[in-house]
């Protein structure tokens, strides 16, 4: 089928999504890039370290993955950082290699002692930042930006201007900041930055139309997950134009979170129609290896990536895990190197047992077998609270099978599955 909600073996998300009404409100860009901060704001999630190796490896599956840029970390943290984000430059990776910087000319040296393509500097304009934190005002902001911003382009960085905790700024100081830096020091792009996760995907919009509006530039945005809306408003502000979102691989990120790479990417692909530029089936590797890394283990209900998102125990169409995906999800689980799964329990129905029966490769005996096999799975799941694992199945199974055909009691339990099957057409 050629509608873009449906790709045979791939997808089938809602047509609400491109129903006319919603396509006309969107200003998407032609190409979306990801800006993948694992190695930075990733590693900021409190009680990580990465150590070069740890990032390199990360990096290399980022790469892999096809993220466009990766900030490999902010070489004023520790010398192990800027040792990382020198290794990771020195690799030749095809992800352009950004470091972050606070607006401080030794860090523009430091990103350029690294061999980076370009820098993210950092300075705040959220105005609980300038009033109980820095005591700055927005003319103080400007001075500091100015000059670093310069340096950054002058020394060949791609300069990417980060007014952090954008979401919180008075409006007349983040205007007045932005005029003036494009009279006197204008970067290559400017950074929409929802530090504390706090800005509807409507006020995202809005900013990301003032901001281009007002510079003319490409905007970038980068959020947090407070309001688990993190990947939704990165989205949003995708719909207004920008052309750049920034990501955390499994969401690491100070608190909640950052917008999560692989929601991100298979967004960008499924729900928008970006042309798969991405290693999709790669992502579960790339999980594991942040999850292995960080020690912050990946939610069972995680999207994409967790290990329970292609599972179905409600008995309910459970046959079509396996046959019919697209009738059971709404991406097939192959697209994102997942396979479905059956599993046993409370939630059981006849299906399940009978697809059960066929993947342990046993033949289905009748529908009284059936129902009292049914009766038991969902008995036990009851009783444990839990799931029915294969072997409890089996034992079920058989229990069931030699009661009906007690001609063959004593043989071997699993041995004598098929036989005690086979039995029932003697
Ligand atoms: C939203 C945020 O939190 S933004 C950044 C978060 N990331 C991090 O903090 C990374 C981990 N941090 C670290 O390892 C350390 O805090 C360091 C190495 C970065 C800095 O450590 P410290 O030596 O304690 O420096 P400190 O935080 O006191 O700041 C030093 C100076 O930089 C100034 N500064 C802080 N941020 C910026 C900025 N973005 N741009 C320009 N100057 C800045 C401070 O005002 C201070 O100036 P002063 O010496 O004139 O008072
Ligand atoms: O480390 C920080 O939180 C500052 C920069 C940033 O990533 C943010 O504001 O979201």
């Amino acid at each position: 089928m050629s509608e873009p909600h449906i790709r045979d073996n791939e997808w089938w998300v809602s047509p609400y999504n491109n129903a006319p009404e919603v396509v006309a409100a969107r200003k998407l860009p032609a190409k979306v890039e990801i800006h993948d901060a694992t190695l930075r704001d990733g590693e900021q999630t409190p009680g990580i370290v990465m150590d070069v190796a740890d990032k390199v490896a990360i990096a290399e599956k980022l790469a892999e993955v096809g993220v466009e840029r990766i900030e490999a970390g902010m070489p004023a943290v520790s010398d192990m950082d800027y040792q990382a984000i020198k290794e990771i430059s020195r690799l030749g990776l095809k992800s352009k290699i950004f470091s972050f910087a606070r607006a401080v000319t030794a860090d523009i040296d430091k990103a350029v002692d690294c061999g980076c393509h370009g820098v993210i500097i950092e300075i705040p304009i959220g105005y609980p930042k300038l009033k109980y934190q820095f005591k700055w005002t927005w003319e103080d902001v400007l001075r500091k930006s100015v000059e670093v911003v310069n340096y950054a382009k002058k020394r060949g960085l791609y300069t990417v201007y980060f007014p952090y905790d954008t979401t919180r700024a008075r409006p007349d100081d983040f205007e007045n900041l932005l005029t003036r830096l494009m009279q006197d020091a204008p970067p290559d792009s400017i950074g929409i930055v929802d530090t504390m996760g706090c800005a509807l995907p409507e006020a995202i919009k809005y900013m990301v139309r003032w901001v281009t509006r007002l510079t003319h530039l490409p905007v970038e945005v980068h959020t947090h997950n407070d309001f688990g809306m993190a990947v939704a408003t990165e989205l949003a502000g995708v719909e207004a134009g920008a052309s750049c979102i920034h990501s955390c691989a499994n969401g690491l990120g100070e608190r909640t979170g950052n917008a999560a790479l692989e929601e991100l990417m298979v967004a960008l692909h499924v729900l928008y129609g970006y042309d798969k530029q991405y290693r999709l089936d790669k992502l579960p590797e790339l999980g594991a290896l942040v999850s292995r890394i960080s020690g912050v283990p990946i939610a069972a209900n995680k999207p994409i990536l967790g290990s329970k998102n292609f599972t179905r125990e409600s008995g309910i169409g459970v046959d079509l895990v396996v046959r019919e995906p697209l009738a059971m999800f709404g991406t097939h689980p192959a697209l994102t190197g997942r396979a479905g799964d059956v599993v046993l329990g409370k939630k059981s129905g006849k299906a399940s047992i009978t697809y059960t029966l066929e993947r342990l490769g046993l033949p289905i005996p009748d529908d009284a077998a059936v129902n009292e096999m049914l009766k038991q799975v969902k008995d036990q799941g009851i009783a444990k609270r839990g799931l029915v694992t294969d072997e409890e199945f089996l034992k079920i199974a058989e229990s069931i099978m030699q009661a009906r055909f007690p001609k063959l009691n004593g043989k071997s339990p699993t041995a004598a599955m098929p036989l005690l099957y086979v039995s029932k057409a003697l």
